[in-house]
């Protein structure tokens, strides 16, 4: 796989990813530049897959900047909803005008588990695919995913999106209430980052 530095796009709109894609990147000695910071568009998540909607983000970056762009796609799958709101983790967050609650999804989330009924639980995962976009057209996608149970109500402050209601399985508290490291160490985005420093190793 070809070189990411010395300048990388990271091209997301989402403030908590791009602070812990940041951080992930920290010992490597890339420079970062937020596509926010070069007035990037959002373009329409129209795939099917995380993968799809990774390379989608990556590959219009990429485009557009000129440079290497990394993208994430993600979210929170619940085996009681079958495996909702997964690709869709963003919009279940919307109302009409666009704006984003996730007091509000995550409220969805837990009435839509407790109709579910007992029997079906409160297993859950997190997933994290990343895809890194050349403008010659070459493009690299990885996943990663934790497992973990799900609680009611929300707790902790930190991380952000569905982290005050996810606890990864042998924890005992929330990824909201745990630090950021703690997250690192096991989380989705951080194992799908593994995958991608051994590719480029
Ligand atoms: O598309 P970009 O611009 O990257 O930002 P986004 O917020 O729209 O991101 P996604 O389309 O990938 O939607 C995934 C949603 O899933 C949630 N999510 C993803 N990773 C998470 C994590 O580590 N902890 C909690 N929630 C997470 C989060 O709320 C995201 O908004
Ligand atoms: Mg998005």
């Amino acid at each position: 796989m070809k070189a990411i530095g010395p300048k990388l796009v990271i091209a997301t709109h989402n403030a908590g990813k791009l602070r812990e894609i940041r951080d992930l990147l920290a010992p490597f000695g890339i420079e970062c530049v937020g596509a926010a910071e070069l007035n990037l568009p959002e373009p329409e998540e129209i795939g099917n897959t995380f993968v799809d909607n990774a390379e989608l983000k990556a590959r219009e970056a990429a485009d557009l900047s000129g440079l290497p762009a990394l993208a994430d796609d993600s979210g929170l799958s619940v085996d009681a909803l079958h495996g909702n709101p997964g690709i869709f983790s963003a919009r279940w967050a919307e109302d009409e005008a666009g704006n984003r609650d996730f007091t509000r999804a995550m409220e969805r989330v837990w009435q839509e588990v407790e109709a579910a009924g007992p029997d079906a639980g409160h297993d859950a995962h997190f997933v994290c695919a990343l895809s890194l976009a050349w403008p010659d057209g070459s493009i690299e996608s990885f996943e990663g995913k934790v497992h973990g149970t799900l609680v009611w109500p929300p707790r902790g402050d930190k991380g952000f999106g569905y982290d005050p209601m996810f606890i990864a399985a042998g924890m005992d508290q929330t990824f909201a209430e745990i630090e950021p490291a703690d997250k690192h160490a096991i989380s989705h985005r951080a194992e799908a980052f593994r995958k991608l420093i051994d590719a480029l190793a």
